[in-house]
């Protein structure tokens, strides 16, 4: 079976540079997915509180028989639940959802500059990780002024910042920001949810590499150095995402990848979103 290449994150622990994601998959179709997705070889699962689905995706780990230690899961507190006390009990009832001690990853899911509340709630998720519940902390949407002032304030610098990051959304001024700190650049939507499948130089560099434009994507990303989660119900399509360790793009056939950048986001700006 393919094994995945790991990033080391700031504390040392290794994360699979590729998992799976499941923002938008009902409860009782997760099990199912997840299951699919464990069969082809993922060992990252990418979840979240809001998504309502970490019983779906705690089941499907525990029927799997897969030793515990070869997965890598990661949820995310909700923003109505920020704050020191509320980001406790909030971590609770994930872990009892998905059926698990300890996770691998906790994010806080937005910085939600509104609410003023991400460095209290980062606390919480120091003392989680200060009490072993999880093995990594890190951050989600967290745009570079967000960051900068959380490091300042902090012990602990984020592990990671799940973003969102693909060809259309290139997102330069994180990825920069993450890099200064030392905090790896995860990409949520990487396939911009299939809008940038059809981009003419896509097409032409998956025909070059009789591979899918998805799978181009993928690579894209990979080589780039960042942590990806493609997100699939369709099994051949889950199986098509992790095909992705056969090929190489070319320094070219990044650069024609990067330049269809235009700033289009499939989802709010970090600064602006504050939905309870
Ligand atoms: N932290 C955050 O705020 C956010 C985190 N996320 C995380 O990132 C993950 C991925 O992002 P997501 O928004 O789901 O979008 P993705 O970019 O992963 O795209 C998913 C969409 O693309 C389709 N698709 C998947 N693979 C292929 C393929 N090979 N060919 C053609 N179409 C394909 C899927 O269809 P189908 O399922 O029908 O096969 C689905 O409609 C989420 O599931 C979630 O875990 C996402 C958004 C925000
Ligand atoms: O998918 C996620 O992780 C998100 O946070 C967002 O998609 C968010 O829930 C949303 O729906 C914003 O419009």
């Amino acid at each position: 079976m393919t094994s995945v290449p790991t990033i080391t994150l700031n504390n040392g622990v290794r994360m699979p540079q590729l998992g799976f994601g499941v923002f938008q998959v009902p409860d009782d179709q997760t099990t199912a997915a997840v299951a699919a997705a464990l069969e082809v070889g993922y060992r990252s699962i990418d979840t979240a509180a809001v998504y309502g689905n970490e019983v779906g995706v705690g089941r499907a780990l525990a029927e799997s028989g897969i030793r515990r230690d070869e997965l890598f899961v990661t949820t995310k507190v909700w923003n109505s639940d920020q704050g020191y006390d509320q980001t406790l009990r909030a971590f609770d009832a994930s872990a009892e959802r998905l059926g698990l001690d300890q996770l691998d990853l906790y994010l806080i899911h937005w910085p939600t500059p509104e609410r003023g509340r991400y460095l209290d709630t980062w606390r919480a998720l120091e003392r989680l990780l200060a009490d072993g519940r999880t093995r990594a902390i890190g951050v989600s949407n967290f745009e570079p002024e967000h960051l900068d002032r959380l490091v300042e304030a902090s012990e602990v610098v984020p592990a990671v910042n799940q973003v969102e990051l693909h060809p259309a959304m290139t997102n330069t001024a994180v990825i920069a920001a993450d890099a200064r700190h030392g905090i790896a650049t995860e990409a949520w939507s990487p396939l911009a949810q299939g809008a940038v499948l059809h981009e003419a130089s896509v097409v032409e560099i998956s025909e070059r590499h009789g591979r899918t434009p998805a799978q181009v994507v993928l690579r894209w990303h990979l080589q780039q150095g960042r942590i990806v989660i493609p997100k699939s119900v369709t099994p051949s399509r889950i199986a098509e995402n992790f095909d992705v360790f056969g090929f190489e793009l070319t320094e070219l056939e990044l650069d024609a990848i990067d330049a269809l950048d235009r700033g289009g986001r499939t989802g709010p700006h970090p600064a602006e979103f504050n939905a309870a």
